[in-house]
């Protein structure tokens, strides 16, 4: 199976934000333990090379990636680590050349049209689309699948167990991205047990959609 088709299979993709590279083993452990075996793990913490590495080399069931990849830099940092693919919260041309560089999938994210065509002439099919609610959520993607029929999205932002099944009954959407099974004061905490049991609801009601 490809990378994007085994995104579109689990239909889920957490945003993990780690602090301490320590709780990178047990934080993909609990993902699994609940039935997802796709993570991204952001750029947004000094941990997060390291906290790629270790998943990689530790849980090789998990399908791991890189997300908030803001520089060619922390592409290159994230594929040395072991990120089998990458997501950017907005389309930074450069990035996208230094990922297809490397032959790694990159999902740039876009929310609107504009960012759909120029993710189109870089010959990708599938965008991100961030920030999902506030950009206007399931009514602004039927409406961009009108002109772009082809395109695939993954929604991230503002998604939750309440509004889940809303994304995924759309053609349209791969997977939907976000962080509410894998929240950074779970994750400080040490609440892996609490991690598994909200990534099984959500399997869960992924499957039901
Ligand atoms: O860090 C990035 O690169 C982002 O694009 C932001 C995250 O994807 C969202 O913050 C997740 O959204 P929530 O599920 O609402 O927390």
């Amino acid at each position: 199976m490809s990378i994007i088709d085994r995104i579109g299979a689990a239909r889920l993709l957490p945003v993990v934000v780690l602090e301490r590279a320590e709780d990178a083993v047990p934080l993909a452990r609990a993902l699994l333990a609940g039935g997802l075996d796709v993570a991204e793990v952001t750029f947004r913490s000094d941990a997060a090379e390291e906290s790629i590495a270790r998943i990689a080399r530790e849980v090789p069931q998990m399908l791991i990636g890189a997300g908030t990849v803001l520089t060619p830099g922390q592409v290159d940092q994230a594929v040395n680590a072991g990120a089998k693919f990458l997501v950017t919260p907005g389309y930074n041309p450069a990035v996208v050349a230094q990922a297809a560089a490397c032959g790694v999938p990159i999902v740039p994210g876009v929310n609107n049209p504009t960012g759909v065509e120029t993710a189109m002439s870089a010959g990708l099919s599938l965008v991100k689309f961030f920030p999902a609610g506030p950009s206007g959520g399931v009514p602004f993607i039927k409406a961009l699948m009108g002109p772009y029929g082809a395109m695939r999205f993954i929604p991230t932002g503002g998604i939750s167990a309440a509004n889940l099944k809303d994304y995924l009954a759309l053609k349209a959407v791969l997977a939907c991205g976000g962080s509410w099974m894998v929240e950074p004061a779970l994750i400080r905490a040490g609440a892996f047990d609490r991690i598994t049991e909200l990534t099984a609801e959500a399997v869960a009601l992924a499957r039901s959609a």
